[in-house]
């Protein structure tokens, strides 16, 4: 499939940027499980020799069973630089993600990193954040009562189910709502009344925190400094 193909191209061109003696995030999601088959194999033929921590228990467990070496975030003193996915990536170089249900950890590693990267298909570059349904970390206790509060605010949460009708659980045990806004006016504006809510652990805006995007496309992939 066409957007496979530009995903695995800007996740083997990531792997340019990781340099022996490096500490590395990786990231969540399909685009990302490209970047770490490869970075799995420079690994084990002796050409990088890289430290690593996981944004999910998923990707620990695929870059571990590759021979590469991975670390509690705790046990890292820095992280030089961390490579992941993004949902949508606007003309500011403002992103959403956690369509995987990843943000905490994933803003939690990005936040903490020298120098972050986004590896995406030509798909997931748009003029304005807020087609892609922006994800909320929710705590379980009390999620009706803000999804209520969220529904009165016109924010069109709907709570992300599996196909029995469960509520999905993120790697910490919690909920997802997914905020269903078809434009985000103000990311800004609405990342800060988010970041007030309580019972909300972590929204899919990541503002100002991207340095270099690689956007696999039909003629390659192409990687464009943020020099906002
Ligand atoms: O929670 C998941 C992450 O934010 C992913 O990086 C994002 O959803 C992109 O995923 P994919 O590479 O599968 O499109």
């Amino acid at each position: 499939m066409k957007q496979n193909r530009l995903k695995q191209d800007a996740g083997v061109k990531a792997v340019d940027f990781i340099k022996s003696g490096m500490t590395i995030g990786l990231g969540t999601g399909s685009t990302v499980t490209y970047l770490v088959e490869e970075l799995g194999k420079r690994v084990q033929s002796g050409q990088l020799d890289v430290d690593c921590v996981a944004t999910s228990q998923r990707t620990f467990e695929q870059a571990s069973n590759l021979g590469i070496k991975m670390h509690a975030l705790s046990d890292v003193n820095q992280i030089d630089l961390t490579i992941d996915g993004a949902d949508e990536i606007d003309l500011n170089f403002q992103g959403i993600k956690g369509g995987g249900a990843a943000q905490t950890y994933e803003k939690i590693v990005a936040l903490n990193s020298q120098k972050n990267i986004w590896i995406v298909d030509e798909s997931k570059m748009v003029d304005q954040l807020g087609a892609f349904p922006l994800p909320l970390e929710v705590v379980p206790f009390g999620w009706k009562q803000l999804f209520d509060r969220l529904h009165k605010e016109n924010l069109n949460p709907h709570l992300r189910c599996d196909e029995k009708h469960q509520p999905i659980l993120t790697d910490m045990n919690n909920y997802v709502i997914d905020l269903y806004l078809q434009k985000i006016m103000h990311p800004h504006l609405l990342a800060n009344w988010l970041n007030q809510q309580t019972g909300i652990i972590e929204h899919g805006l990541f503002l100002d925190l991207v340095n270099t995007v690689i956007v696999g496309r039909l003629y390659g992939p192409e990687a464009i400094e943020n020099v906002r």
